[in-house]
């Protein structure tokens, strides 16, 4: 793999139990920029997934003995690392998984800081006193984890979505083992790589790498030492998970797929909110679970927008990730592609208008999709149903405020929506009757560490980051003390 400086950041097996584990049989990682070969791993199934819920499980007691500013200094030091390790980090990232270079440092940095910000809260887990109902008693509440954590991820944030569900994992006193999708597992392993560095005790973070994934997930949903699940992709795969998790009654954590409606009143900031719309939508080439998915865009102001975002559109850069400059890279694969150009082929079908496009230059080898802009879009449409997870920007006129909330709402989704204008009655009204987990108003990036994440209807539940991150970890217990009149 060109570019990568620390050679020994490019693991080729599966980190359980402090080992790296090795196998005659392989799965090959390549670069969706242009279908070269970047790497060989040994594929781990069943077995080793086993093998590494027994190590977290053994591992796990210890680290939750420690005090809390033992793991919290363990963790900074691993956040440390990583912020040090950033540039090969953010190479071998593009490499696998196609963003620009600019977004792979930033994601980054994005999953360092959730280290950071759990590190900081894993000192802050604290308890209650309850005044007793009766004086023979006292009432006393405390925090434990969870215990074995398991968790799959997806390849759109390779780095960021693994670390930010370990990061609380840890803090709270659990043990973790991951599975990252086999498109990208190169960045997980290299995440790991890092913590074996600083010291973290084997068996408590675990990563296990293969391209069977059902078996895999089978042991995380099910084995009777994962008392916690964590997910985060499609909602087709996050209810089959849920299903495989209610045998054991295990907690979980769903960040599922999401279909944005980006809201663009009259009185808006015409461009703010165009500058806003090109963050949300065309970040990561459109695959992230809350780039805008529909545009929204009140009639008086339809055609100045539509303007306003054309001329914006033809300012991008298209290309490879690893070319400083570019900022929209290709898509994670050809299938993902051909999901793209079929909702855009269907939709246009059913009357919607190709107002602005990219060029595609033949040089370009890689799985990619050209940005455009569609217009006359209908809500019924499938490129308004659907997540598009890639470039498209789908352009809807809307009349009035009840009508761009029936439009926002009419999706089985709720995790990220967006609102322009500067009516702050508008903005509070509209706002409070979103469905959605969450709301940038004015922003069309809302994702930090200090934020709670998360969805509401098929956009799963749980939250990640934020003072509430770390209840996703943590079990309750009540202790009642009788007898305390005597
Ligand atoms: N909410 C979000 O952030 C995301 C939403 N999506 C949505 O999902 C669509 C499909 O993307 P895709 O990559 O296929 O996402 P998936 O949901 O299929 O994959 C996400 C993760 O789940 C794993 N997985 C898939 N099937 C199973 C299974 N039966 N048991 C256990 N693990 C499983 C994958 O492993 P493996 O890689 O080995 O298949 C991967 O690690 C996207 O087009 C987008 O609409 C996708 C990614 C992120
Ligand atoms: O799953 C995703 O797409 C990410 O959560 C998006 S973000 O956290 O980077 O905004």
């Amino acid at each position: 793999m060109q570019g990568i400086q620390d050679r020994a950041l490019i693991r080729t097996g599966s980190f359980i139990d402090g080992q790296w584990h090795q196998a005659p049989q392989t799965f090959t990682v390549t670069n969706p920029a242009n279908g070269e070969a970047l790497a060989e791993l040994a594929q781990a199934g069943r077995a080793e997934t086993e093998q590494a819920v027994e190590a977290a499980y053994r591992a796990q007691k210890a680290w939750a003995a420690k005090p809390a500013a033992e793991r919290a200094r363990l963790l900074m030091a691993w956040h440390d690392a990583m912020l040090a390790a950033q540039e090969d980090l953010a190479g071998m990232l593009t490499l696998e998984q196609g963003k620009p270079l600019a977004e792979a440092r930033g994601e980054i940095a994005y999953g360092a800081s959730y280290v950071k910000w759990f590190a900081e809260e894993a000192v802050r887990v604290y308890g209650d006193t309850i005044p007793a109902p009766s004086a023979d008693k006292r009432l006393l509440v405390v925090k434990q984890p969870v215990g074995v954590v398991g968790s799959i991820t997806p390849w759109n944030f390779p780095n960021a979505m693994m670390v930010r569900k370990a990061a609380p994992a840890l803090a709270a006193g659990c043990a973790f083992v991951a599975k990252p999708a086999s498109e990208t597992p190169l960045s997980a392993l290299a995440v790991a790589e890092l913590a074996q560095r600083v010291g973290l005790p084997d068996g408590l973070f675990n990563v296990v790498v293969g391209t069977d994934s059902q078996a895999i997930g089978e042991v995380l949903t099910g084995h009777p030492k994962i008392r916690k699940f964590s997910f985060t992709g499609s909602t087709g795969v996050g209810r089959r998970l849920l299903a495989q998790c209610a045998e054991g009654i295990k907690r979980t954590s769903m960040e599922l797929g999401g279909n944005a409606p980006f809201i663009v009143m009259a009185d808006a900031d015409l461009d703010a909110a165009v500058a806003g719309l090109m963050a949300s939508k065309f970040r990561n080439a459109g695959q992230t679970c809350v780039c805008t998915n529909r545009v929204l865009v009140e009639r008086p102001v339809y055609q100045a927008f539509t303007d306003k975002l054309v001329a914006a559109l033809e300012q991008l850069t298209l290309g490879d990730g690893t070319q400083e400059g570019v900022q929209v890279g290709p898509l994670i694969t050809a299938k993902a592609v051909a999901k793209v150009e079929q909702l855009v082929a269907d939709s246009l079908a059913q009357g919607a208008q190709l107002r602005a496009s990219l060029p595609l230059p033949s040089s370009l080898a890689g799985h990619f999709c050209a940005p455009r802009v569609l217009t006359e879009v209908g809500n019924a449409m499938p490129i308004a149903q659907e997540e598009i997870f890639g470039p498209v920007a789908a352009l809807i006129p809307f009349e009035g405020e009840a009508e761009a909330i029936a439009l926002a709402n009419d999706s089985e989704y709720g995790l990220a929506a967006y609102l322009y204008s500067r009516d702050i009655g508008q903005v509070f009204r509209l706002s409070e009757a979103l469905e959605y987990g969450m709301v940038g108003i004015n922003e069309g990036i809302l994702s930090n560490a200090a934020a709670p994440f998360g969805g509401v209807k098929a956009s799963g539940h749980g939250r990640e980051g934020s003072k509430y991150g770390l209840d996703d970890y943590l079990d309750i217990k009540y202790l009642c003390l009788g007898g305390m009149d005597k």
